[in-house]
């Protein structure tokens, strides 16, 4: 069976785009057949894997919001091996629509539990906020991947986070558990990203992710070419980061 990663900090511009799409392609790389799922309604993931969002017929709001099957909102990306369900703006409406919906925490994992097992892991990328379609995502999933970006607020907001999940985890899906931090827009120039990673590690008794994604222009221009990092520079520092990365989840879940 797949695991179900859902990658979430409602801190915004912290990397958890540039990962859930990087982290997929190089899943996807080393032979795993990956999903990935666009929960925010910017849906940068989308086009960062080359599917034009605003052509896309059923993305996730059809799947959550009208009688659209799975199937029908499955796209394939760039990435060999790599499946889509895209997003697009329409979701930003869905917030509100979900509301009054019974069930409306459960609505994703109900569509999601029927793949399952046609995929190794499915990726949920999380918009900026501790909103409904945050919550879907987390009542779906196995565990949480939390992107921290090596700045100075590096931990504002992450016991808030932290908060949320283990509310989630006693109330809605007593699975979840956190599968770690990951630093991201590391700069080793900088005393200052290595100040923060010190900070984080003393104050956070999570598992943190060895690997850390360094501060890398490449991640930054790819998406513009609808590529992730493995196809658009697969020799830059930001793709063998991600691999490195994708290596070390696969380990995460040996370990279990
Ligand atoms: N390692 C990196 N090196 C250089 N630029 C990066 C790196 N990671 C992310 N970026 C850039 O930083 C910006 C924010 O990254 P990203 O979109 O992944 O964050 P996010 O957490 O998904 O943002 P949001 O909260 O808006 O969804 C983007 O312009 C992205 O290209
Ligand atoms: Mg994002």
């Amino acid at each position: 069976m797949g695991r179900i990663i859902a990658i979430a900090n409602q801190k915004g511009g912290v990397g958890k785009t540039t990962t859930s799409i990087n982290l997929s392609a190089s899943l996807a790389e080393l032979g795993k057949k990956v999903l990935t799922i666009d929960m925010d309604p910017q849906g940068n993931t989308t086009s960062g894997l080359g599917i034009d969002k605003n052509q896309v017929e059923n993305t996730v709001y059809e799947l959550l919001l009208e009688e659209v099957s799975t199937d029908e909102c499955i796209y394939t990306s760039v990435m060999e091996g790599l499946d889509v369900i895209a997003s697009n703006i329409n979701l930003s409406g869905a917030e509100v629509e979900l509301i009054s919906i019974e069930n409306k925490e459960f609505l994703l994992k109900e569509k999601i539990n029927l793949l399952r097992d046609n995929y190794d892991y499915i990726v949920i990328d999380c918009p900026p906020s501790l909103n409904l379609l945050t919550i879907n995502a987390m009542t779906t999933s196995d565990t949480v991947l939390v992107p921290i970006q090596c700045e100075y607020y590096a931990l504002e907001g992450l016991s808030q986070l932290i908060h949320t999940i283990e509310l989630i985890k006693e109330r809605l899906n007593p699975d979840l558990e956190i599968e770690g931090v990951v630093f991201t827009m590391f700069d080793g120039r900088t005393n200052l990203s290595l100040q923060v990673v010190e900070n984080v590690k003393e104050n956070l008794n999570r598992n943190i992710y060895k690997t850390i994604i360094p501060r890398n222009v490449r991640l930054a221009e790819a998406p513009s070419y609808g590529m992730p990092i493995n196809m658009y520079d697969t020799r830059s520092s930001g793709a063998e980061a991600y691999r490195l990365l994708a290596e070390e989840v696969i380990q995460y879940q040996m370990n279990k």
